[in-house]
């Protein structure tokens, strides 16, 4: 059956996906893929399968926000999805992680609504661990260095309280703030999908949150060199995890 959001059908979909928030992204990866092609973009949902190193995989962007999120995990675990990776932004949480820096969520403090309506705030939101290993060690094997720990994911970007709410886990170890992961951990462990995720830094901690994602916009930026290097890490991770769908 065609999805009602991401508009694809199971055969048109790999068991192991890339979960970008921006539709953009989604062309980004393209670039590091052996081939590929559009499936279908309806509204933030932008899906392409191609392969990578001979292995099929899908790449679907989320949008922005645990609501959208939560909708494209259903969408692709209804279509067989077994494995997924968010590869998102993120800002920084503790001092001493730059712009560019890839942070590997261990897990998530769900401070977002939409993991909330599935299950009470006690539920953990949890990485695959299978999943981090293999992020970290992809790390490791392209000389890539990282930040591993919590993240904390959140549904409004410009309350009053934001800076007192980032100080606040920042004193509890919390490394970077998005808006996607928990809902992605959460909502793909119910519906017993493997999950994990990768964070690019795109703003530093206190630092001006418009600033810092309005320069990761501009390709040239350190942002965006980040981007590329999650992107790598990710496709690597998938590739040496996913034993079944490789060639
Ligand atoms: O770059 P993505 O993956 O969208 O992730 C981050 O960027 C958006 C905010 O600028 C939010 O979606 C946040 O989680
Ligand atoms: O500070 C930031 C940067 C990107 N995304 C977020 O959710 N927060």
């Amino acid at each position: 059956m065609k999805q009602p959001h991401i508009l694809c059908q199971p055969d048109q979909v790999a068991p192991q996906v890339l979960l970008p928030g921006d539709p953009a992204r989604v062309l980004r990866v393209a670039d590091f893929l052996d081939e590929w092609k559009e499936i279908a973009f309806n509204r933030e949902f932008r899906t392409i399968t191609g392969t990578y190193r001979g292995m099929p995989v899908t790449v679907t962007s989320t949008g922005i926000g645990g609501a959208s999120a939560a909708i494209a995990v259903e969408e692709l675990a209804a279509c067989g999805v077994r494995t997924m990776i968010r590869i998102g932004s993120a800002g920084a949480v503790q001092a001493g992680i730059a712009i560019g820096d890839l942070i590997i969520a261990q897990g998530a403090v769900r401070e977002d609504g939409a993991s909330r309506m599935y299950v009470p705030e006690a539920y953990p939101a949890v990485a695959s661990p299978r999943l981090t290993l293999a992020l970290e060690d992809a790390c490791f094997k392209l000389a890539i260095p990282w930040h591993s720990g919590l993240v904390r994911s959140h549904d409004s970007f410009y309350i009053d309280e934001e800076a007192a709410i980032m100080a606040q886990w920042n004193r509890k170890g919390v490394l970077g703030s998005d808006m996607e992961t928990a809902a992605v951990l959460t909502v793909a462990r119910l519906r017993g999908v493997e999950a994990a995720a990768i964070l690019n830094n795109v703003v530093l901690y206190e630092g001006d949150v418009k600033e810092g994602v309005g320069e990761y916009v501009d390709e040239t930026t350190a942002a965006a060199e980040g981007e590329k290097r999650e992107i790598q890490v990710a496709l690597e991770a998938l590739y040496h995890s996913c034993e079944d769908s490789k060639p």
